[in-house]
């Protein structure tokens, strides 16, 4: 308001100009016509200049007094605030009407367009498309990219064949035919027949991908592959939908053609008690086909499994000495056997299995999975140290040279043989074929590189019921490790005080008459202690409720304190079901195969989703029925709900309520076993 005032007051009382001040003014005037014919105003920039030129005006008019300067910047600042029509026609009037015209020519919107264009706007316009603008050219501000999405992140420096990857469904299943080979499948009449024996007569959906792809092409079916070698698989499949028999029909479809036993399949397996499973599986599929097998655990003396696994250790023999055609067993005594059994060789394998790779790809003691790759290939001739290479041709005990001791792919090791090279010549390839099996694939790219695959294959079980179910969507899934569960599973978790924890494992297992459990505690300490309050609690509980009546539940603990043969006899009697509740650390959270497991309680809840899945994976294995429960601490609920939402799992997993009323008939019997275990830590 009072710059307002101030300039009413100005505009009152016009200045009289003095005879100096009219001279600079000429001259200022003169100046600004020179400048103008030279063509210094920009033809793009006329309006921004025009703006300028009645500023400079209004300023230089009253350069000569400061009053005046004030004035006029005032009268600018001020000008949005001011009526419009009002400051325009005070600017009009202040202009010299030599350049109001000149203003009325080069606005075009006040000129109209049937106005003729001016000489002077078109001077100016000619002038300034030849000449450079005199303002730097604006650019835009610089924009921050946006953020890839984790999506997009996660895909980078994936590997292309995960991106092609099949996709199956994991309802789809193969009837294998009454008699005769499966021109489907690829599997013999012979196997066909064996499986009907063990009541198996669909094949499951991972079985009707891998089966055919192994042994549907002819050529595939040879022992030796050096110039085609076969590609390599990794298949990613749910727990308990078949994945041991995806690789165990075609080895021994495959090996059932050989003559001469040479270790040729084996099969890496993360512990002892699924080297015993994946044997037994073995022994039931290969009966009378004649096929040797054997495991590697450490189980036995190493001497024991030496003279179990080489027929020959006192004499050198390039091709090595195998008296196995399948050995299953663990990476730490396969490498012991590699660096201390004389003739235990990897060269004639044809097929290296991986099961539960993931976490075996974990594990990096002794560099196992290098030193095993590394045994599988031969080092190129150049490559081969004296001390390597053979001083002679390996011979029978008869004298009799064995010409086909070494696999083809290492023959350039004889070094009688001359090697005569041509250009005919076709690098020889070991035809070991690489098969990895894991319910939880990892999609680490660092890990699956260190495997060294050849043009692998691929497959993804994957529900179609699941939120993506294109080819595309289950790559992502795995890449997001978000892994496929079992259709027939059931989740719930409850949340509850670390004290009620036991107090609400006693009450699930009475109120829904729980037998064929496993219980998994987070170490094999809390799993003893568990045990122990559970036996008092069920001993205490069937006093008080009329013992006859009630059958108490059997329960045992399962972990790594006890001796390997302690654990395969609990097994055991878990299997047969005079054991009903296991209760055990993640040891056998993996891979191991009890069909009667009606329940899973993660009584300490896992720590990571791979767990999760491996551990609730031990129930509704092919096909059947099955219930999860995880007893989730409160302190621990939003990380393992955070856990599930990650894995885009929150939804199967169903809360349980249970209130003080549901959990207050187990009190007096829980205390009572508290009491009693209290003691016994105390002695
Ligand atoms: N085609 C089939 N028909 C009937 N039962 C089958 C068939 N294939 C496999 N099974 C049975 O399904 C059960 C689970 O199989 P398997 O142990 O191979 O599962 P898996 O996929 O390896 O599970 P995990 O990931 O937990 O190791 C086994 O008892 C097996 O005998």
């Amino acid at each position: 308001m009072t710059v307002i005032a101030s300039n009413v007051a100005t505009e009152g009382k016009p200045k009289e100009k003095t005879k100096a001040k009219k001279r600079y003014l000429k001259a200022k005037r003169d100046r600004r016509k020179k400048k103008q014919s030279t063509g210094d105003v920009a033809g793009t920039n006329i309006k921004v200049s025009k703006q300028d030129e009645s500023q400079q005006l209004s300023e230089d008019e009253g350069a000569a007094s400061n009053q005046d300067v004030e004035n006029d910047r005032e009268q600018v600042l001020e000008e949005p605030k001011a009526g419009p029509s009002s400051q325009k026609d005070h600017k009009e009037e202040k202009r010299p009407r030599k350049r109001q015209k000149l203003d009325q020519e080069l606005t075009p919107s006040a000129a109209g367009p049937s106005r003729e264009p001016s000489p002077v706007l078109e001077e100016t316009s000619a002038r300034s498309s030849l000449t450079p603008p005199a303002a730097l050219p604006a650019f835009p501000l610089p924009k921050r990219p946006d953020a890839p999405s984790k999506s997009t992140l996660a895909l980078q420096g994936l590997d292309k064949a995960l991106m092609e990857a099949e996709l199956v469904d994991p309802a789809k299943t193969h009837s294998l035919p009454e008699s005769g080979d499966d021109q489907e499948s690829g599997l013999s009449e012979r196997t066909v027949k064996r499986l009907k024996d063990l009541g198996i007569a669909d094949l499951f959906a991972v079985q009707t991908a891998v089966i055919p792809f192994l042994l549907a092409d002819n050529r595939q079916r040879s022992l030796y592959l050096p110039y085609d070698p076969p590609r390599d698989i990794c298949a990613s499949a749910p727990t308990g939908s078949g994945k041991t028999l995806a690789y165990v029909l075609p080895i021994v479809e495959i090996l059932s053609a050989r003559i001469i036993t040479r270790l040729r399949a084996l099969v890496v397996l993360p512990t002892r008690d699924l080297v015993n499973q994946v044997r037994e599986t073995f022994e039931a599929v290969a009966k009378g086909r004649g096929l040797k097998i054997g495991t590697a655990t450490g189980q036995h003396s190493f001497a024991h499994e030496q003279v179990q696994l080489v027929g020959d250790t006192s004499t050198y023999l390039q091709g090595g000495s195998s008296k196995v055609d399948i050995l299953i067993c663990t990476p730490g005594r396969l490498i012991d056997h590699l660096n201390g059994t004389p003739n235990f060789s990897l060269q004639h394998l044809r097929f290296l299995v991986i099961d539960e790779a993931d976490r075996l790809l974990a594990q990096s003691f002794q560099d196992w999975l290098a030193r095993v790759l590394a045994a599988t290939r031969p080092s190129s001739p150049d490559n081969i140290p004296e001390s390597a290479a053979s001083p002679s041709l390996s011979t029978s005990s008869h004298g009799l040279p064995y010409p086909d001791a070494l696999a083809p792919a290492y023959h350039h090791l004889i070094r009688e043989v001359a090697q005569v090279h041509t250009d005919l010549d076709e690098k020889k390839e070991s035809s070991c074929q690489k098969l990895l099996f894991s319910a939880t694939l990892t999609r680490d790219p660092s890990k699956i590189s260190a495997l060294n695959l050849r043009n692998p294959k691929y497959f993804v079980v994957q529900s179609a019921a699941e939120e993506q179910p294109t080819k595309e969507g289950a790559v992502m899934d795995i890449v997001m490790e978000k892994f496929s569960m079992p259709a027939t599973l059931t989740e719930h978790m409850i949340v509850c005080e670390t004290v009620q924890k036991p107090l609400m494992l006693f009450f699930l297992v009475h109120q829904h008459d729980v037998r064929n459990a496993l219980v998994f505690t987070k170490s094999a300490e809390s799993t003893t202690r568990l045990v122990r309050l559970f036996e008092f609690f069920e001993s205490i509980w069937a006093q008080e409720k009329n013992g006859a009546m009630h059958k108490q539940a059997a329960i045992r603990a399962y972990s790594s304190d006890l001796s390997a043969s302690d654990r395969k006899s609990i097994l055991e009697q878990f299997r047969n079901q005079e054991i009903h509740i296991l209760v055990c650390s993640d040891l056998i959270s993996r891979g191991i195969d009890i069909s009667h497991v009606s329940h899973v309680v993660s009584y300490d809840a896992p720590v990571d989703m791979r767990k999760y899945v491996h551990r609730v994976g031990r129930t509704a294995r092919a096909g059947r029925k099955g219930d999860a429960w995880t007893l989730v601490e409160e302190q621990e609920a939003r990380y393992f709900k955070n856990m599930m939402k990650a894995a885009a799992h929150i939804d199967p997993v169903k809360r349980m309520r249970v209130s003080e009323k549901d959990v207050a008939p187990y009190v007096p019997t829980y205390e009572k076993a508290l009491v009693k275990l209290r003691e016994v830590y105390s002695r």
